[in-house]
């Protein structure tokens, strides 16, 4: 459903959404109007974010202050900058395209997306030069790049009265959301991140690798198989942690595109954690949901027990991996039964 709006700034905006961001666009543009430009330009303000943080060419004496200021940035229709790849880089040098049309969106949505890039820009300076060490900087971390993402969006759903105004005051609910989809993008990743070059930046926490070998990259070796599964199945068993708080947050969610938004993505988590669950193809290759298979769950998926049973069916067949393997201690079933007890 390609949105092609008249105005050549919005144009400008939609075509980049679908240039960067594959499947999520077509679900972002099938939101109500009310919220749809205000969610497209709440993306591009991230992924312009996230494309300075990731940039490795941009020194740290110019990024860290440039992550702080960006809130001020997307208010300014002369800033611009010559970064990222690919895409990106039309998405930066043009940027002033999609300040006109952020500086067309309503005020209240303007405000809610410059105070997340705020907190956020912050955060992420604040781990420019820390590393994730233990499970709560992995939690920080996840918080600042993906909860205020949540946050954002449940702020733009109350401000647009298609939610109830509970949702300008959830944070901790939303940040489960964002925290489910990152920790299952991170886990995921392995291989992908620890092969970028000139230099990984990995998020997996020392704290839990640290106790299944000396460096992260040992996992790459067939030898540490073992090692490198148990680690593993710690981390998913930690993402799972999320999931009864993210069926918290839908099962409060009234319209129903909203609520498709919402939970497309969690249930193409789900179903990624559940296939890399005790899965050695995570260091060997990326391990990605068939498109038939996301097709069937994501056509289907119109309420909330349609949600359950796409979450039971996925935390089952964790269960039923898990119970299989004795290395799997009492607080991974644990979470697997709350979760699989959902539905
Ligand atoms: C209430 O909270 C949400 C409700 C709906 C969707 C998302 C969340 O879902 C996509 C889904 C998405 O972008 N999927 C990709 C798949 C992939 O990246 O592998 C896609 O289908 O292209 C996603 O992954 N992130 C990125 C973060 C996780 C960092 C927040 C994201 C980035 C910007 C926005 Cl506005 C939204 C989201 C929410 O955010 C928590």
């Amino acid at each position: 459903a390609k949105v092609l709006p008249k105005d050549k700034s919005l144009a400008f905006c939609y075509d980049m959404l679908n240039r960067v961001s594959r499947s999520f666009a077509v679900v972002i543009q099938s939101l109500p109007a009310e919220l749809r430009d205000a969610v497209c330009l709440f993306y591009l303000v991230l992924r312009a974010l996230d494309t300075v943080e990731d940039d490795m060419a941009v020194s740290v004496d110019v990024k860290v202050p440039l992550l702080r200021v960006f809130h001020e940035k997307i208010y300014d229709r002369s800033w611009k900058m010559s970064c990222g790849y690919g895409p990106y880089v039309d998405l930066m040098q043009q940027y002033p395209l999609v300040t006109d049309a952020f500086l067309r969106l309503k005020p209240m949505y303007q405000t809610v997306i410059a105070d997340i890039t705020r907190r956020m820009g912050e955060g992420m300076a604040e781990f420019i030069e820390k590393e994730v060490v233990t499970v709560k900087d992995y939690d920080l971390y996840c918080h600042y790049v993906a909860g205020l993402v949540g946050i954002g969006l449940s702020q733009l759903f109350a401000s647009s009265k298609l939610e109830s105004e509970e949702f300008a005051e959830m944070e901790d609910l939303a940040n489960h959301m964002g925290l489910f989809l990152q920790k299952t993008n991170i886990i995921r990743d392995y291989l992908e991140d620890i092969n970028e070059e000139p230099a990984p930046r990995m998020f997996w926490p020392k704290e839990v690798w640290g106790r299944y070998a000396r460096k992260l990259d040992e996992f790459k070796a067939p030898e540490n198989a073992a090692a490198a599964l148990g680690c593993l199945n710690e981390l998913v068993t930690d993402a799972l942690r999320h999931a009864p708080q993210s069926l918290a947050y839908m099962a409060k969610l009234r319209d129903r595109d909203v609520f498709r938004f919402c939970a497309i993505p969690q249930v193409m988590a789900i179903g990624t954690l559940a296939m890399c669950y005790n899965n050695h193809g995570v260091f060997t290759g990326v391990v990605k949901m068939r498109r038939g298979e996301t097709a069937k769950y994501v056509q289907q998926l119109g309420s909330m027990s349609d949600l359950y049973l796409a979450f039971g069916r996925f935390a089952a067949s964790l269960a039923a991996q898990s119970s299989e393997l004795i290395t799997c201690d009492k607080n991974a079933k644990l979470t697997l039964r709350r979760a699989g007890e959902i539905q």
